[in-house]
């Protein structure tokens, strides 16, 4: 509408005008939500919202990958763009627009846990592995111990166990690292949320395999369902 007001009144002409207004809007550091609702307005209006999508993208879903960035140190791009297009979307649809009328794909529907888990370590695959040249002799043994077990066929669980402090937790961070880095699914759980963060994409336990909160509940029937995407990511 203030498009077609500034159009009448001669002063929205050129086609760029809508790529300056929008640079103009990122510099001086207007919110991500803001700027997805003001490229929308502008690629509904006949923007060239390509244009601008590809100068901005990183710039319009800015918070999607910082609230990824609280589970993972490198958020895969796809999984931050497929969000992202799952908003405009939306936000196109209440002014009548379509992503596909811009030239944007339309997000894949349903990612399976799967899929999401591996691609939100994909990102940024060097960073993984960090870590491993500082571990103490006594940690390197249990590195490779653990490294050896995770290529047999049959692993038996291995549990690590030392005295307060003594780096169990520090040891975990190379091996979790060296693991994902060759797409090998790590799920990290703790029974608290504090303890949980301090992995990589650790999970509350009772969130990752749904186990009920309820001390009435004698049976202790998980919520994950036996045919679920997370029964198969399990
Ligand atoms: N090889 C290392 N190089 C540098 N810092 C290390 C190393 N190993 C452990 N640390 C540091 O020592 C401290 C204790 O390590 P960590 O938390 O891994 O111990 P922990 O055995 O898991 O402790 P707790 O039993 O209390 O959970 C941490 O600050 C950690 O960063």
């Amino acid at each position: 509408m203030y498009q077609e007001a500034a159009r009448a009144m001669g002063l929205f002409d050129n086609r760029d005008e809508g790529i300056m207004a929008f640079d103009e809007l990122v510099d001086t550091g207007a919110a991500p939500a803001q700027l997805r609702w003001i490229f929308c307005v502008l690629a509904t209006e006949g923007s060239p919202a390509l244009a601008i999508w590809d100068t901005h993208e990183q710039f319009l879903g800015a918070d999607i990958r910082d609230q990824l960035l609280r589970t993972t140190s490198s958020p895969h791009p796809d999984v931050v763009r497929n969000r992202l297009l799952f908003i405009l979307q939306s936000l196109l649809r209440g002014l009548g627009g379509s992503l596909v009328e811009i030239g944007l794909l339309e997000p894949v529907e349903r990612q399976h846990e799967i899929d999401t888990e591996c691609l939100q370590w994909g990102g940024d695959r060097d960073n993984l592995c960090t870590f491993k040249d500082g571990l103490t002799q006594e940690q390197r043994v249990v590195y490779d111990s653990v490294m050896h077990v995770t290529i047999l066929e049959n692993p038996s669980p291995i549990h690590i166990d030392g005295r307060a402090g003594r780096g169990k937790t520090y040891v975990m961070y190379p091996i979790i690292g060296a693991l994902r880095k060759v797409d090998q699914l790590i799920l990290l759980s703790a029974s608290s949320a504090f303890a949980a963060k301090n992995y990589p994409g650790g999970r509350k336990t009772h969130y990752l395999y749904g186990i009920p909160v309820d001390e009435y509940n004698p049976h202790l029937k998980s919520s994950v369902g036996p045919h679920s995407d997370r029964a198969k990511l399990l």
